[in-house]
């Protein structure tokens, strides 16, 4: 019997960066009708093999095959492979229409100048009601939530008539209804016969939806198995070489004193009317959908935006819009939006890592002469209490991190001294199994040391495996606060929904 050639083959690619190996010898295949799924430790090459599938890089040694035939060379080729690429961070415009998004590309083809509206609408229209979209071809994609952008995302993708997609953690920072939806699509691509290479750090999903899993590690393919052959622990410890821990590390309860106290908290604008408080030694989870304001509350609280209300942190009022004094006061944010916010792209990750405590790496202490030695030690042992893949040392950019150690200098940063208040937003999106098993000790310890934190997350488990309570947000407000015994997933949903406790 002849096999058809795989829709996808990767064959022996290798690729460095300025002498650092990226991706090293690796070969693998998706067939038609299959989902490969492709996990790996942070900066283990996943991208690196997406981009060059998707014909954004080229390989430096090896090649990269569609139904046999070779890709062309060039950058951009992979389109007319028929291979379509899913990127996690979208690409699209926010100012134009779905329909424009998603027809981007024809648009700008050579000789395509007048394109006719009523003509976009009626191609946009199939592809979108394939993947379930509850909005039509002409709403604007910045009034979207960011699952339905995810879907257009999707429906630009397919609108190419792939014959093979790669999806590159596409559900990232998506509640559950919207990970539900992306992974039915998943499930339909296949059954339509188109090869699926599906990258993710959710093993739940990997479970469900690949027959195959190919594991990378340090450039290098180090499994490519049967998923039913593989269990939980057995794919951890190929992906980071060594056995996890299971289950979230247990928490101690909370001191009586109060850190943070927040009183009719508003932004003058969506949210308001919220009030809580966080005891010293307590995880206070924020929960809710995506839009209801959890991100407006956590910004106002670190002053990065006006608020009305009265917030206090260890009993002194803060004043609007201050985040200096906010950091005086022990105060400590992670950002959801990492290249913006939370490091310098071109400058060293060094920079990055002292830049919150750059006082006590001056020699004298507050001079501001920069110690070289003292910030060379003092990074280094933050960077390995995250675990930091950074394979050009710390000297090389920020920007050369691959995404999941970009979070973690984003975390790292802030652990110079022991925060008494630090906020998270999203703290562990991107980031594999290994090191979100460290991010988990490490804010389970500095609650148990005293530090008091506010939690904001997408993903339900995460949240109810580490809060001693779960504030719920709905529609700007504070829709209830559940006690770590009665917080489940059931009554979280429902106060997120706007139901009753
Ligand atoms: N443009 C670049 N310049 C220098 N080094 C790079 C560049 N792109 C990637 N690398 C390095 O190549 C290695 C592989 O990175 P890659 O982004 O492929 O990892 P990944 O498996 O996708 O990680 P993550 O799960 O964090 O997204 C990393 O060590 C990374 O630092």
């Amino acid at each position: 019997m002849v096999h058809p050639a795989p829709a996808i083959a990767v064959a022996n690619v290798s690729k460095s960066f300025g002498g650092i190996t990226a991706v090293d010898g690796v070969s693998f295949t998706v067939s038609s009708g299959e989902v490969v799924a492709l996990v790996g430790e942070n900066g283990a090459g996943k991208s690196t093999i997406k981009n060059i599938i998707g014909g954004t890089l080229r390989p430096d040694s090896g090649r990269v095959s569609f139904s046999g035939a070779p890709a062309a060379d060039g950058v951009g080729s992979a389109k007319h492979s028929g291979v379509a690429t899913v990127h996690q961070e979208t690409s699209l415009f926010p100012d134009l229409t779905v329909a424009e998004n998603i027809l981007i590309d024809r648009l700008r083809a050579p000789g395509r100048a007048t394109v006719r509206p009523g003509q976009l609408r009626r191609t946009a229209a199939p592809v979108l009601r394939r993947v379930g979209a509850g909005f039509g071809p002409e709403a604007i994609v910045r009034d979207l939530s960011a699952g339905q952008r995810q879907l257009v995302e999707i429906a630009k993708a397919l609108a190419a008539d792939p014959r093979a997609i790669v999806f590159d953690e596409p559900t990232a920072s998506l509640n559950l209804v919207e990970r539900e939806l992306i992974m039915g699509i998943v499930e339909q691509l296949r059954a339509d016969g188109v090869a699926v290479l599906y990258i993710s750090h959710y093993l739940e999903e990997i479970a469900r939806l690949s027959q195959r899993v190919v594991v990378m590690r340090d450039g290098r393919v180090v499994a490519d198995r049967p998923t039913g052959e593989l269990d939980r622990a057995a794919l951890e410890s190929l992906m980071v070489g060594r056995e996890l821990a299971q289950g979230y590390p247990p928490l101690a309860p909370p001191r009586n004193t109060k850190t943070l106290s927040v009183r009719d908290l508003g932004d003058g604008a969506k949210v308001s009317g919220v009030s809580f408080d966080i005891a010293e030694g307590e995880i206070f989870g924020l929960a809710g959908l995506m839009g209801s304001g959890r991100t407006e509350v956590a910004r106002a609280i670190f002053g990065l935006a006006g608020h009305i209300g009265r917030i206090e942190v260890g009993g002194r009022p803060l004043r609007r819009g201050d985040v200096r004094a906010c950091i005086e006061a022990g105060m400590a944010f992670v950002t959801e939006d990492r290249r913006h916010e939370g490091l310098f792209l071109d400058r060293p990750i060094r920079e990055s890592l002292s830049i919150v405590d750059l006082d006590s790496v001056c020699r004298p202490r507050r001079t501001g002469w920069l110690d070289s030695g003292s910030e060379r030690r003092m990074t280094e042992e933050l960077a390995s209490r995250v675990h930091l893949v950074a394979r050009g040392g710390l000297g090389a950019g920020g920007g050369s991190l691959s995404g999941g150690n970009q979070q973690k200098v984003v975390l790292g940063k802030w652990l110079v001294r022991r925060p008494g208040l630090i906020i998270l937003d999203e703290p562990t999106r991107g980031i594999d199994v290994g090191a979100k098993a460290e991010i988990y000790r490490l804010l389970v310890d500095l609650a148990r040391a005293g530090s008091s934190i506010l939690l904001i997350s997408s993903e339900m488990e995460e949240v109810l495996g580490l809060s001693h309570r779960v504030g719920v947000m709905h529609d700007g407000r504070l829709a209830g606060v559940l006690d770590r015994s009665q917080a489940t997933q059931e009554t979280v949903i429902r106060l997120a929904t706007g139901g009753a406790p």
